[in-house]
């Protein structure tokens, strides 16, 4: 369950003018998320999502619905951010900041096939490109910096063996940030969260990216690490499965071909991917914040996607170098 501000139809009545919306009709809690309060609502010009924000403050919000607002104008399936007549789209409920947002249809696809992993691949590649010319700046807050701070927290909680990998992996992840070639990547505003809960299809059809609160700006082929260790693998054993991220990547490819730089890069960011959920979930599992209400998500699963990248070759980014794995 997840609604820690209660919001009724009455005090929804009392909001919604601004926005042109007619008058408000239903209200329903949404129970799966952990980070903020979501509704459904019904309005007299059809349904939208009600988010009331319970971590992130009025100054942080702008480059997240910015961001959604500007990939919606270029054509991005995103939810976009419903503006009040003075073009506001972050409004204080109950105190707190709330937006209203429009709502994806379909539901989450947590059992992919490679056709819906070709859907988000390309739609991935146009999202990076459409965020290009995005003016507000942020990093990615779950980046290096942060790994840096969150590994000698977490260190003494692990048996000997993990404690040898995180810093075997961080030392090995210092030295790849410091490269040139890492310099060369290609990189802007991504959205570092890109997980199979995070993305809506009706059947093959991917309707919308969501959830964009660990968005910022980072190499975009960190972005594509992290989806490719989500929706391409075997759950069990954390292998890339062959068919589906071949469907990913020659898809983004067609829409934004890598370069050379990238595929020199592959390998280590396919770990950078598995190490930055690696911490965050030890993180999350060893020191859980007060009002933590949810079974904290397996670190162990990270840990062997982990094991598995630095042991495997990563696959070709694209197709002309297939052969050569
Ligand atoms: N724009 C939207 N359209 C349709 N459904 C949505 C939309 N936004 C959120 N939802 C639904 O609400 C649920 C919770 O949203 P979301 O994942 O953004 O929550 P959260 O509180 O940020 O939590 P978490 O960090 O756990 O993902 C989603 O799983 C989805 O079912
Ligand atoms: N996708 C993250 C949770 C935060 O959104 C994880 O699976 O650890």
């Amino acid at each position: 369950m997840a609604v820690f501000t209660p919001v009724t139809l009455d005090d929804l009545t009392q909001w919604i003018p601004p926005f042109s919306l007619g008058k408000a009709l239903a209200i329903r809690g949404i129970s799966s998320g952990i980070e903020n309060s979501n509704f459904f609502i019904d309005t007299e010009r059809g349904e939208y999502v009600l988010t009331v924000f319970e971590n992130l403050s009025f100054e942080q919000l702008p480059f997240y619905l910015e961001l959604m607002r500007h990939l919606a104008q270029r054509g991005v399936l995103v939810p976009e951010p419903i503006a009040n007549q003075q073009g506001r789209i972050i409004n204080p409920l109950h105190g707190k900041p709330a937006a209203i947002v429009t709502k994806l249809e379909g539901d989450c696809q947590l059992a992919p096939a490679a056709v819906h992993c070709a859907e988000v691949g390309a739609m991935l590649a146009k999202m990076h490109l459409a965020a290009q010319d995005f003016t507000i700046r942020q990093p990615n807050l779950r980046g290096l910096s942060w790994w840096r701070e969150t590994t000698p927290v977490v260190l003494p909680y692990l048996p000997q063996d993990g404690q040898q990998l995180l810093r075997s992996e961080m030392a090995f992840q210092e030295s790849f940030a410091a490269s040139q070639a890492y310099g060369e990547l290609p990189s802007g505003p991504v959205h570092a969260d890109l997980f199979r809960n995070n993305v809506m299809f009706d059947g093959e059809r991917l309707t919308g990216f969501f959830d964009f609160y660990f968005a910022g700006c980072d190499t975009w082929l960190f972005d594509l690490a992290v989806t490719v260790n989500d929706w391409c693998i075997d759950p069990a054993s954390g292998e890339l499965d062959a068919a589906r991220t071949r469907a990913m990547l020659d898809a983004y490819h067609a829409v934004r071909p890598f370069s050379a730089a990238e595929q020199g890069a592959w390998q280590a960011m396919l770990r950078a991917g598995a190490l930055r959920f690696w911490l965050s979930r030890l993180y999350d599992f060893y020191l859980p914040r007060a009002a933590e209400m949810l079974t904290p998500h397996d670190p162990a699963h990270f840990e062997r996607i982990l094991r598995q990248r630095v042991a495997h070759p990563a696959p070709a980014l694209y197709s002309s170098l297939k052969a050569l794995y």
